[in-house]
């Protein structure tokens, strides 16, 4: 007799309810790659999320950041005030995988096929592992892709956007715990100088803040040095001592163990999903660690998408609805206080009385 290791179920891996309304998982005909279009809620309007093509150990492991991700993308969607429901598309790469540009390219035909299938229930943009180029060419097999190159007649890629809803959100942070909005002088960590933390890093070294940067990449250190920033390795980066830490690199970075070595009075950043587990919103309450919800801090490129791709679209008020960002923030601070509740739930009430809304 054989005995082999169970394999976690799906719904272990997962670690939230299935409550998505059509998920479709299919093998690319061009690329034969895994690629999962995780439509949650169409209740606020058509889904949007990003594509993302990245390398997990198993297709289930990239199903389940589907699931997770587009559930993620109901509450950014609604909390944002969009008329768009939640959904995400992922490209599974083996581990060890790296694409030649003709095999991306297959990769985002075959995507274009799988959403295109799904008849308008699911609009994709780029998202970590894609780009606004690669977004061209999904549009050659479906018109539900947004965030196309400026060459393409399109918005362009959102990190603009996002950056600016984090900046706005640190701000809102700053006020919550010290009373001012000054960010001179305070000290912030950067975990992830890519799109997001890159462009943050420059505005907030250009604020006067102080920063301690860190990167898996460490070519990112150039930019690091560039701003006279603290460059600390990523294991040690959330120990340091100070007023922030802004996770911008990839997800689950605050598990049980993080939280508990936090030296930090806030937490706000652009990554998605950063808590390893929901009970992280309580653990870090009870450290005493202000947390700005990470869907609410980071709509701040969906808001672009969505705005600035409608006909006539004035962009000085789709920046004025991403500066708006820091408005939500520090209502649901204020929510969040008053009832007693952790600043997770107070954003997940903020974007269920939308849903709740639109179902009457
Ligand atoms: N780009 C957007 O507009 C946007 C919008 C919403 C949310 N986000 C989220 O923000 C995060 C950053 O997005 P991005 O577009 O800047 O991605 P990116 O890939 O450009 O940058 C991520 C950076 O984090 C680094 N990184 C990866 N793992 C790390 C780790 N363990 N510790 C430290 N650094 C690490 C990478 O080397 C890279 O430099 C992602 O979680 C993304 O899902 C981005």
């Amino acid at each position: 007799m054989t005995l082999t290791q169970p394999s976690p179920s799906l719904d272990a891996l997962v670690g939230i309810p299935f409550t998505h309304e059509r998920v479709l998982i299919t093998t690319g005909a061009r690329s034969g790659l895994v690629i999962t279009v995780a439509v949650h809620s169409t209740r606020l309007g058509q889904a949007l999320g990003g594509a993302r093509m990245w390398q997990y150990e198993s297709w289930t492991d990239a199903v389940a950041d589907a699931l997770r991700l587009s559930a993620a993308m109901t509450l950014k969607n609604a909390a944002a005030g969009l008329n768009l429901g939640g959904g995400k598309s992922v490209i599974h790469l083996p581990l060890g995988t790296a694409l030649t540009e003709a095999e991306k390219h297959d990769a985002m035909l075959d995507l274009g096929d799988a959403i295109d299938s799904l008849h308008g229930a699911y609009m994709t943009a780029e998202d970590v592992g894609t780009n606004a180029e690669l977004m061209a060419v999904v549009k050659e097999r479906t018109d539900h892709v947004c965030g196309l190159p400026a060459s393409s007649g399109g918005v362009g890629e959102p990190a603009d956007a996002t950056a600016a809803g984090v900046y706005a959100s640190v701000v809102a942070t700053l006020e919550a715990l010290f009373g001012s909005r000054e960010v001179s002088g305070r000290h912030i960590v950067i975990s992830g100088l890519g799109q997001v933390g890159g462009r943050l890093a420059t505005a907030l070294a250009a604020a006067g803040a102080r920063l301690t940067v860190s990167d898996v990449n460490l070519a990112r250190r150039d930019l690091a040095d560039s701003l006279g920033a603290t460059w600390v390795s990523v294991d040690d980066v959330h120990l340091v001592p100070a007023d922030l830490f802004v996770p911008c690199g990839l997800g689950g970075v605050l598990t049980a163990r993080v939280i508990g070595e936090l030296n930090v009075l806030g937490v706000v950043g652009a990554a998605n999903n950063q808590l390893a587990q929901p009970e992280g919103a309580a653990q870090l309450d009870a450290r005493g660690i202000l947390w700005a919800p990470d869907f609410v801090v980071n709509s701040g490129g969906v808001i672009y998408l969505a705005l600035a791709s409608e006909p006539g679209a004035d962009l000085d008020v789709v920046a004025a609805r991403v500066d708006a960002i820091g408005d939500t923030v520090s209502t649901i601070f204020t929510d969040a206080r008053e009832q007693g509740i952790t600043t997770l739930a107070a954003a997940e009430h903020l974007a269920a009385a939308r849903l709740d809304a639109a179902r009457r």
